[in-house]
């Protein structure tokens, strides 16, 4: 039995479940402070005898195993969780493999190995929601480089006519600034939910998308690219994404079908417990090779 962590800036998920993906039981946990949520999280693994536990976290974090904050959550804007050693206080109370990467990279395993990309060796995995993150699997791994990447964060051409400034508190118009949740909702002044029949919001919304999509296909070229969170819901903006990408890549690369390319998760809500477990999975084997 194997235990997962898909730990998000609203709410954690707990799972424990099988390498099969298969989930057995879950909890959901809401992310206030650590010593308030750790507890709930300790007492849902306390139950199961797992043999590792897999951890999708937000971040940014510390992927990098010779550094001396490995597995720590380090730069977040929610002030209680940052500089948490997450990976150090599950080791504090489990003595088990603990594997560790961000929330997206983790659903982008998830998709690979059962969901909308299964059997490919590269996928891309985008996430818009509250922000926007990515993760890749790049030639059957998971992409990590100094750091893992932060795909959210991109520079995109402004449309003329938007004026909005932007919502990153880093970057103020970065892609994140400009098309996660809450950027739509400060320019247009109302929920994206409560938005369905206002067109111009979604077709700007497929604008950027389609920019931070060209890039990250020619830059990682991946076989398949999932898009999910809470702004995906709106099925006008895929059309919008098919779109503006054709225009964008002019040709220049030969492009599959579209809509069979840029797709939702197969794993539906899933993909990130899922990818958790996986990590899981991963981090037992590791661990019993060595
Ligand atoms: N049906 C919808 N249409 C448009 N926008 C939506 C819809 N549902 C949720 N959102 C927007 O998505 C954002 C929440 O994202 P999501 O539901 O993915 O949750 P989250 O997990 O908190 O986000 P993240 O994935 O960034 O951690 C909010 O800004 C919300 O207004
Ligand atoms: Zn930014």
């Amino acid at each position: 039995m194997l235990g997962a962590i898909e730990a998000g800036g609203t709410k954690f998920v707990c799972a424990v479940g099988d390498e099969n993906g298969k989930i057995s039981d879950r909890i959901q946990v809401s992310t206030t402070v650590p010593a308030e949520t750790m507890p709930k999280v300790y007492d849902f693994f306390n139950k199961y005898p797992v043999k590792a536990i897999g951890i999708g976290s937000f971040g940014p974090i510390d992927v990098n195993r010779d550094s001396s904050t490995y597995g720590y959550i380090t730069s977040t804007p929610k002030s209680a969780w940052k500089d948490y050693p997450f990976v150090q206080a599950l080791k504090d109370s489990f003595s088990v493999p603990i594997g560790f990467n961000t929330d997206v990279n983790a659903a982008a395993l998830g998709e690979a190995t059962f969901g909308a990309a299964k059997g490919l060796d590269s996928c891309l995995y985008i996430t818009v929601g509250t922000g926007i993150g990515a993760g890749a699997i790049v030639q059957g791994e998971l992409l990590q480089g100094l750091s893992h990447p932060e795909m959210g964060h991109i520079l995109v051409r402004r449309h003329p006519d938007d004026k909005y400034q932007g919502k990153c508190p880093y970057h103020h118009d970065c892609l994140e600034g400009l098309a996660a949740g809450p950027a739509i909702e400060a320019r247009w002044g109302d929920k994206g939910v409560n938005l369905v029949d206002r067109m111009e919001v979604w077709e700007l919304e497929g604008y950027y998308i389609a920019q931070a999509l060209m890039q990250y296909l020619l830059i990682l070229s991946p076989k398949r690219i999932i898009l999910g969170g809470g702004v995906m819901n709106q099925e006008q903006v895929f059309t919008n994404i098919y779109k503006y990408l054709k225009e964008l890549v002019n040709e220049y690369v030969v492009l599959p079908e579209l809509s069979e390319y840029i797709v939702r998760p197969g794993l539906g809500d899933n993909a990130g417990i899922t990818g958790a477990l996986m990590l899981a999975h991963r981090a037992f084997l590791m661990e019993n090779q060595s």
